[in-house]
């Protein structure tokens, strides 16, 4: 603890400095100015039990004790000041501390790659990083207490040798078992804590899927309360259980050190008591000793305290600290290879992709040795069954995933995607993935947060839910832009599955890079908002020359693609045009087997059309 506290408690004062270096100094200086009020204080005491305690008249004794008696009242005003100032410095200090820090970690969390955001380690470490920052507020507290306690004890530690040497190593004996049991205790809820974090999280997220709004549904119609509560309590009885044994171990380690700092201190009075009766002491001296030892004890015991609460606070500062070393080291890098300002093709080389395992098994490939082009300018469509790699392939494309180390490459022209510049990476491609997220905002701000770092244009908010049919959404919206979509808050609104994947769309639309990718973009939409967002999609790279990438289980809307890459198992299964694919001659047949099966659904669900009719529909369905 000697070792790492300095360090540690640096790390509190550093971000105090960084947070509000002014209040910092007051907070010391009023500290340290405190703490010596204080020493001079007790001086000022022993002088006035000396003069009082001395020989001659109670008026002469009192007369005498006068000054110092003033001076103990001085310095207890002078006290009762700084402590106002220290507290007013402190209160302002601590939450600026605590928002550098939390800053501080979530600015470089939001800058690791995505691989560090999906895996639990990491998360382990951020549940105990968040706790971190709040204990970086917590630690300025008990850093200041510790400097005041340390003064005044000091100062009683002063007293004591100037009254016997020996009286000051059995103060400091009384005060060791006190410490010990702090420490232990400490520690004990310290590695307590790590054991239990993810068991903390899991249970805190039972309980909110009981009261979460898109669960609220499924917990009343399928009844689903009663299970999720019961995990909770089984949870929760998990967490008692360890509360308990935490508690009944303090108990007997507060216990054994109780029995030995009561010895210490028979010990201590002992010894006073063997310096009076060998007259080695003064009775008026005697006196001042026990207040001094008093003062002392309280002094070692408040310092002990606020040592060990500072160690615990510095314990959990540790983990912050160690978060944003690991934040930093699994970073986005910054700057790189400059991408080509014309940019003709985006082309994956025998790219080989392994999402990290559990740890347990080694994990399989998810892509492998994938090679297939995306000539800008073009619709490229994305098929093959679920969980063949369609959208882990295009977050690769997006700069979200590099290949694997020593697996293929991934060309954007002649620039290798490890060494290019990540931000132009994500800076030429909009994505409206899956599971793009619905912002808790205003409609303006929804789509508008396709360009962040700009002041939002409402004309071309508007213009891009145009595109995607979100005007018509917008339309219903009883505050128009400014509706909050967000329910659950005040003046905050619902919308459908659908109504929001045109929400995303129109933020796709609005972001304005070169490359659009689509990830199952109507999946949610009616027939009709879906052949016109294919029909948009088309219009989008014929007029802005916007290169699409598309995703879709939907076949007979990938006609129109320039290219299609048929992926299977996490391979390329075939690349063509829809004639290439569909010819027997030229296709592998797992496109055409699919489109087909596709076909003959629809043409099953047709009552015995005649002739006529069934071209009808065929040419619209193909349309
Ligand atoms: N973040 C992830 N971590 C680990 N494995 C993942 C992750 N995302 C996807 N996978 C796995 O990778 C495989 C491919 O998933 P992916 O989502 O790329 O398929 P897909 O073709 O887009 O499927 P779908 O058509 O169902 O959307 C699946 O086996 C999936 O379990």
């Amino acid at each position: 603890m000697a070792r790492r506290l300095p360090r540690l408690a640096g790390t509190g004062l550093r971000l105090a400095h960084l947070a509000d270096a002014r209040a910092l100094r007051v907070v010391l200086a009023s500290e340290a100015g405190r703490g010596v009020a204080q020493a001079v204080g007790l001086v000022a005491v022993n002088s006035v039990l000396g003069h009082v305690l001395a020989a001659g008249s109670t008026n002469e004794r009192l007369t005498q004790a006068l000054p110092a008696l003033a001076v103990v009242a001085v310095t207890a005003f002078l006290g009762s000041l700084l402590r106002s100032a220290s507290t007013a410095a402190t209160g302002a200090l601590e939450p600026k501390v605590q928002r550098v820090a939390t800053e501080q970690y979530l600015g470089l969390v939001h800058r690791t790659e995505l691989s560090a955001i999906e895996d639990d380690e990491f998360h382990r470490l951020l549940d105990a990083a968040r706790y971190g920052a709040d204990s970086a507020r917590r630690m300025i507290r008990y850093c200041t207490n510790t400097l005041n306690s340390a003064v005044s004890l000091i100062a009683a530690a002063g007293v004591l040798t100037v009254l016997h040497p020996v009286l000051l190593p059995l103060l400091v004996l009384m005060t060791l078992p006190s410490a010990w049991s702090s420490l232990m205790i400490s520690r004990q809820r310290y590695i307590s804590f790590h054991a239990f974090v993810q068991h903390a999280r899991a249970g805190h997220l039972l309980g909110q899927l009981l009261t979460q709004k898109e669960a609220a549904a499924e917990v009343r119609v399928h009844g689903v309360g009663p299970f999720l509560l019961g995990h909770f309590r089984t949870m929760a009885e998990t967490s008692e259980r360890e509360q308990t044994r935490l508690a009944h171990r303090a108990a007997r380690i507060g216990l054994a050190a109780d029995g030995a700092g009561g010895l210490a201190t028979l010990l201590t009075y002992g010894a006073l008591g063997a310096l009076l009766w060998g007259g080695a002491m003064e009775l008026a001296v005697a006196g001042t000793a026990v207040l001094a030892i008093r003062t002392g004890a309280a002094s070692l015991d408040s310092l002990v305290l606020q040592v060990t609460e500072l160690h615990q606070e510095s314990l959990f500062v540790a983990d912050f600290e160690r978060l944003c070393r690991e934040a930093k080291t699994r970073a986005i890098p910054v700057g790189g290879d400059p991408l080509p300002e014309r940019l003709r093709e985006v082309r994956f080389e025998k790219v080989t992709f392994t999402y990290p395992g559990s740890g347990q098994t080694p994990p399989e490939p998810t892509l492998h040795e994938v090679s297939l082009a995306f000539p800008t300018g073009k619709i490229i469509a994305l098929v093959g069954e679920n969980g063949s790699g369609k959208s882990t392939l295009v977050r690769l494309l997006a700069g979200l995933y590099l290949p694997d180390e020593g697996s293929g490459t991934i060309w954007w022209d002649d620039v290798d995607a490890r060494t290019a510049d990540r931000d132009q990476i994500f800076g030429r491609v909009a994505l409206m993935s899956q599971d793009f997220y619905h912002w808790p905002f205003t409609f303006r701000v929804n789509v508008g947060i396709g360009q962040p770092g700009q002041a939002i244009d409402d004309r071309a908010v508007e213009e891009a839910s145009g595109f995607s049919g979100a005007d018509e959404v917008l339309g219903g919206l009883p505050r128009g832009l400014s509706t909050l979509l967000a329910r659950g808050y005040r003046g905050g609104h619902q919308i459908s599955g659908g109504q929001w994947q045109r929400i995303g769309i129109a933020r796709a639309k609005y972001r304005q890079a070169e490359i659009l990718i689509v990830d199952e973009p109507t999946s949610a939409l009616d027939a009709v908002a879906e052949q016109r967002v294919f029909d948009q999609i088309r219009a989008l790279a014929a007029t802005t020359g916007q290169t699409i990438v598309l995703i879709t289980h939907r076949l007979h809307s990938v006609r129109h693609a320039d290219l299609i890459h048929v992926l299977k198992d996490g391979r390329v299964a075939e690349s063509g045009t829809f004639e290439e694919l569909m010819d027997p001659a030229t296709g592998t047949g797992d496109f055409r087997d699919a489109y087909l099966v596709q076909a003959s659904a629809f043409d099953a669900a047709i009552p015995t059309p005649s002739a006529g009719d069934h071209d009808t529909l065929r040419t619209q369905d193909h349309a």
